[in-house]
C-alpha cells in the first residue's frame, strides 16, 4: 500500500473535548445512524457499494473508496498540520472519520436506540427537563423509522417506546413522586406553515414566546392522556394528516417536519389548597414542575439536481431544504467560535420552534441519519459534518418550577378540589335538607299529635265538668232530701223511722252535725240507709233521664220522618205547578181558537143576512106576481109559479135563518130551528108550506134596482105564459142558488164539527188530567174546569145533533 496523505478528519478531539460528565456535553448530544442498505440499493442498475462504516459505538468512517479505508490503521500516527489543512479542501472524497457521542449501524435495534439515546432524555422530562429528541438526515435515510417505526413490536420506534416509559416510570413509582399529568400535542410545518395534526381545521398556527412558557404555539391542541394506549391513537391520528409523497430516494417520504409535543406536570409535596379569595396557596410546600419532550421528525434534506421533483414537490423541496439550512445556520452561529453572535433563530419556523431546544433551556439527542450506500456519499458527508458541528452546541437544561403557580396539574387540581368541596357541599346541604324535611315532618306530627292531645283534653273536661255537675245535682238533691229527712216532711214513713233513728243516734253522741248520724257510732245504721236512698234515687234519675233521651230520640226522628215529608211535598209542590203553567198554555190555546171560530162564524152571519135580504125582496115581487095573476083568473100558470116561488123563498129564507140563529146561539142548548123543510112534490116542482108569518107578509120594502127588474118585467109581461117561464127561470136560479148555500154549509159545519169535537176532547183530556194530579190542588179549580169542559161537551153534542136535523 503506498503511503498516501491521510485524509481521515477526526472530529472525536473537539466532540468529546467535553468530557461526558459534564452537565453541558449532556445536555446536547448527537448519536449517528446508519440505515441498513434497503433493497432498491442492493437490486439496483449499479452494484451496492458501501461507503459508510462504524468503526465503533462512537466513531464513523465515510469514504468515497477512493482510498482503502485501513490506510492508516495501525500507523498510530496523527496527520501533520499541513496534512489537515489540506484535507480540509477536500472534504468531498477520502475517507472521513467523525466520533460522536454515539453512532448505531445497520444492524442496530431500535430498543438499543432508544435505551441508549433517547430514554435518558425521556425521563428526564419527568423530572422536570425540557427534552428534545431530533431525526436529522438525508430523504430516506431512516428519521421516521427510527421515530415512529412500527406502531407496535420490536420496530416500535422512540416516540411509543418514549411515551410507554413515560407512563411506565410514573405508574411503578421508582425515582418519580407526587401527581402528574401528561398532555400530548402533534404539529407539522409543511411549506413554512404549522398545522395542528390532532385538530386538522386549525392551521396557519403562530409561534410565541412568553417569560412563563417560553416559545409555543399558539392554539395548537393538547390532549390529555392517561395511557400509551392514548398516545398511540393520538399518533394514528396525526400520522394520517402528515404530509408525505413519494420522491426518488422514498416512496412515502416526510414532506413536513413534525413535533410530538408531550409535556409531562409533576406536583410534589403537600395539597394544592385553596385560599378564600380563590387564589392558590403558594406556603403549602407544593411544587410543580413541568417537563416537555419535543420528538422531531425532520422532512430530509434533498439535492435538487437528484430528486428530479418539480411543481409542488419543487416547492416542498426548496422549503425543506430553507429550512434546514435555517437550522445549519442557526447550530454554525450557536458554534462559532468566535464567540455566540446574533442566532437567527427567526430564519424559519422549525428554528423558531426549536429554539429552547438548540443553544437553550433542553436536552437535546440529535440522531443524525445517514445512508451506506455509495450514491449518497456526499449527503451522508454532509450529515457528519453537520451533525459533528452540532455536537458543539451547549445547552443548559434545568428543572421547569411553575413559579407562576399556572401549570395545567395546578390548576386541575384546584378545579378538581373545588369540584369536590362544591359536591360535598351540595351533599350537606342535600342531607341537611333532608333533616330538615324529616324535622318538618315530625313538627307537623307533633303538631297534630298536640292537637289531638287538646281535642282529647277538652272532651275528657266536659265529660268531667258534666260528671261534676251531675254530681253537684245529686249532692243537691241529697242534701234537699236529707233536709227534707231532718223536718220529718212525710218523705215516707221509712225514711222517717231512718232518719228518726239517725236524729236519735246523734243526740246520743251530744253531735248537732246534720250528717252526724253517719259519723257517730250508732249512726252506721243510719248512713246505710240514707245510701240506699241516695242509690235508690240516683237509679230513678237515671231512668229519667233515660227516658227522656229516648223521647227526644223518638222526637229527632220524627222530626226527620217530618223534614221527609216536606220534601216529598215541596217536590209534588213543583210537579203541579208546572202542569198548571201547562194547562194555563193550553187554555190560552183554546181561547185563540175559539176566537178564530167567532170571526169565521161573523163572516157567515154576514154573508147570511145579505141573502135573507135578497129573499125578502124576491118574496115582495113574488107577492106582486101573485096578485097580478089571481087579477087575471084562476089556475092559470102564472100563478102556479109565483105561488112555488113564493114558498121557495120561504123556504129559503127560513133555512137560512135557522142556521144563522143555530150559529150565533150555539151555547143553547133549546135551540129553536125556524124554518121548513122541503118536500119534493109529484110533479117535480118544489112545495114550500109557509109556516113562517114573513112569508105571507104584506110588507113592501124598497126594492133594489136589480131584484126591481124583476117586478118591472113580470108587470110588463105582455101575455101569462111568458111570465111564468121568466119566473120559473128565475126560480130554478135560486133554487141552484139555494143548493150552493146548502152544500156550503155543510163543509162549514163539518170544520166546525171537527174543531169543537177536537176542543171538546182536549177539554176532556185536560179535566182526567187534573183529576189525576189533584193530589194537593185547588179542588174549586179543577171542578170548575170539569163543569166546563162537560158544558162544552153538550154543546157540541147539541150542535152535530141539530146540524144532522137540519140536513134531514
Ligand atoms: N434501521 C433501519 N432498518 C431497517 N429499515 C430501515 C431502517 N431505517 C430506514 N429503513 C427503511 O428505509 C426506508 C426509508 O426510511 P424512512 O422513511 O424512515 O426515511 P426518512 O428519513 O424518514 O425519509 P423522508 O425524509 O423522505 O421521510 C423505509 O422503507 C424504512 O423502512
Amino acid at each position: 500500500m503506498t503511503a498516501v496523505p491521510q485524509q481521515v478528519q477526526d472530529t472525536s478531539s473537539a466532540a468529546t473535548a467535553e468530557s461526558p460528565g459534564t452537565s453541558e456535553g449532556e445536555n446536547f448530544k448527537v448519536c449517528i445512524r446508519v440505515r441498513p442498505p434497503l433493497p432498491r440499493e442492493l437490486d439496483g442498475r449499479i452494484a451496492f457499494s458501501e461507503c459508510v462504516f462504524v468503526e465503533s459505538d462512537r466513531s464513523v468512517t465515510i469514504s468515497d473508496g477512493s482510498m482503502p479505508l485501513n490506510a492508516l490503521d495501525g500507523t498510530g500516527v496523527p496527520p501533520s498540520p499541513s496534512t489537515l489543512e489540506a484535507m480540509m479542501h477536500a472534504e468531498s472524497y477520502g475517507n472521513h472519520r467523525f466520533t460522536f457521542d454515539a453512532v448505531y449501524g445497520p444492524e442496530s435495534h431500535q430498543e438499543d436506540v432508544y435505551e441508549s439515546c433517547a430514554k435518558p432524555a425521556v425521563t428526564s422530562t419527568l423530572a422536570g427537563y425540557n427534552a428534545t429528541m431530533i431525526a436529522y438526515g438525508q430523504t430516506g435515510t431512516g428519521k421516521t423509522f427510527t421515530m415512529q417505526g412500527a406502531p407496535r413490536g420490536e420496530m416500535r420506534g422512540i416516540i411509543p417506546r418514549a411515551i410507554e416509559d413515560v407512563f411506565y416510570t410514573i405508574e411503578s413509582g421508582g425515582d418519580t413522586k407526587g401527581r402528574f399529568l401528561v398532555r400530548a400535542a402533534y404539529l407539522q410545518i409543511y411549506n413554512e406553515v404549522i398545522y395542528d395534526l390532532l385538530k386538522p381545521e386549525r392551521t396557519n398556527l403562530a409561534i410565541r414566546e412568553d417569560r412563563r412558557r417560553g416559545v409555543f404555539v399558539e392554539g395548537l391542541s393538547e390532549w390529555v392522556v392517561r395511557s400509551p394506549e392514548a398516545v398511540r391513537l393520538l399518533m394514528d391520528r396525526g400520522a394520517q394528516q402528515r404530509a408525505t409523497g413519494a420522491t426518488r430516494m422514498n416512496e412515502l417520504s416526510s414532506r413536513s417536519h413534525a413535533v410530538f409535543v408531550v409535556v409531562v406536570e409533576n406536583a410534589r409535596g403537600g395539597q394544592i389548597s385553596q385560599q378564600a379569595h380563590g387564589g392558590t396557596n403558594a406556603e403549602d410546600g407544593v411544587s410543580v414542575r413541568v417537563g416537555k419532550l419535543n420528538l422531531v421528525d425532520l422532512a430530509g434534506s434533498e439535492r435538487l439536481s437528484l430528486s428530479g421533483a418539480a411543481g409542488q414537490r419543487l416547492e416542498e423541496t426548496k422549503r425543506i431544504n430553507a429550512s434546514l439550512s435555517a437550522l445549519g445556520n442557526v447550530i454554525s452561529a450557536l458554534t462559532d467560535p468566535r464567540g455566540r453572535p446574533h442566532v437567527p433563530y427567526r430564519d424559519s419556523k422549525l428554528t423558531r420552534l426549536l429554539t429552547d431546544s438548540l443553544g437553550g433551556n433542553c436536552k437535546t439527542t440529535m440522531i443524525c441519519h445517514v445512508s451506506p450506500a455509495l450514491e449518497a456519499f456526499s449527503e451522508g458527508l454532509s450529515t457528519l459534518k453537520f451533525a459533528s458541528r452540532a455536537k458543539q452546541i451547549r445547552n443548559e437544561a434545568r428543572v421547569n418550577e411553575d413559579l407562576d403557580q399556572k401549570a395545567m396539574l395546578r390548576k386541575m387540581e384546584l378545579e378538581l378540589r373545588r369540584l369536590r368541596s362544591e359536591l360535598s357541599e351540595r351533599s350537606n346541604k342535600l342531607v341537611d335538607k333532608r333533616k330538615l324535611l324529616e324535622v318538618e315532618e315530625k313538627r307537623k306530627q307533633a303538631e297534630q299529635d298536640k292537637l289531638r292531645a287538646i281535642t282529647e283534653l277538652q272532651n275528657m273536661s266536659r265529660e268531667i265538668l258534666l260528671e261534676k255537675q251531675e254530681k253537684a245535682e245529686l249532692e243537691e238533691r241529697i242534701k234537699s232530701l236529707q233536709s227534707q229527712l231532718l223536718v220529718g216532711g212525710g218523705a215516707g214513713d221509712q225514711v222517717g223511722a231512718a232518719v228518726g233513728s239517725s236524729r236519735k243516734a246523734a243526740d246520743g253522741a251530744s253531735s248537732s252535725s246534720p250528717d252526724g248520724g253517719a259519723r257517730g257510732g250508732g249512726g252506721g245504721t243510719d248512713a246505710a240507709r240514707v245510701r240506699q236512698l241516695v242509690k235508690r234515687e240516683n237509679q230513678r234519675v237515671r231512668k229519667e233521664y233515660e227516658s227522656k233521651l229516648e223521647a227526644l230520640e223518638r222526637e229527632r226522628l220524627q222530626t226527620a220522618e217530618d223534614r221527609a215529608q216536606i220534601g216529598r211535598y215541596k217536590a209534588l209542590l213543583l210537579k203541579q205547578r208546572d202542569i198548571m203553567i201547562a194547562l194555563t198554555q193550553r187554555l190560552a190555546e183554546r181561547d185563540e181558537h175559539i176566537g178564530t171560530l167567532q170571526v169565521e162564524l161573523e163572516a157567515y152571519d154576514e154573508r147570511q143576512r145579505r141573502l135573507e135580504d135578497a129573499l125578502d125582496e124576491k118574496t115582495v115581487a113574488l107577492i106582486s106576481l101573485r096578485k097580478a095573476a089571481i087579477e087575471l083568473g084562476p089556475n092559470n100558470d102564472l100563478d102556479r109559479a109565483a105561488a112555488a116561488a113564493a114558498a121557495d123563498a120561504s123556504a129559503l129564507a127560513a133555512s137560512s135563518k135557522s142556521a144563522s140563529e143555530m150559529y150565533r146561539t150555539g151555547s143553547d142548548l133549546s135551540l129553536h130551528m125556524h124554518g121548513a123543510t122541503l118536500v119534493r112534490g109529484d110533479s117535480g116542482a118544489e112545495h114550500i108550506p109557509t109556516t113562517s108569518s114573513s112569508s105571507s107578509t104584506t110588507t113592501t120594502h124598497a126594492v133594489p134596482a136589480d131584484d126591481g127588474s124583476v117586478l118591472a118585467r113580470a108587470a110588463s109581461l105582455p101575455a101569462p105564459s111568458l111570465e111564468n117561464s121568466a119566473l120559473e127561470e128565475e126560480n130554478r136560479a135560486l133554487k141552484a142558488q139555494a143548493a150552493d148555500h146548502a152544500k156550503e154549509r155543510a163543509a162549514l159545519r163539518a170544520i166546525l164539527e171537527n174543531k169543537v169535537a177536537g176542543l171538546a176532547s182536549n177539554l176532556a183530556e185536560d179535566a182526567n188530567m187534573l183529576k189525576s194530579a189533584d193530589d194537593g190542588m185547588d179542588a174549586d179549580r179543577v171542578e170548575s174546569i170539569g163543569r166546563e169542559a162537560r158544558a162544552l161537551q153538550r154543546l157540541v153534542a147539541a150542535t152535530v145533533k141539530a146540524l144532522s136535523q137540519v140536513d134531514s
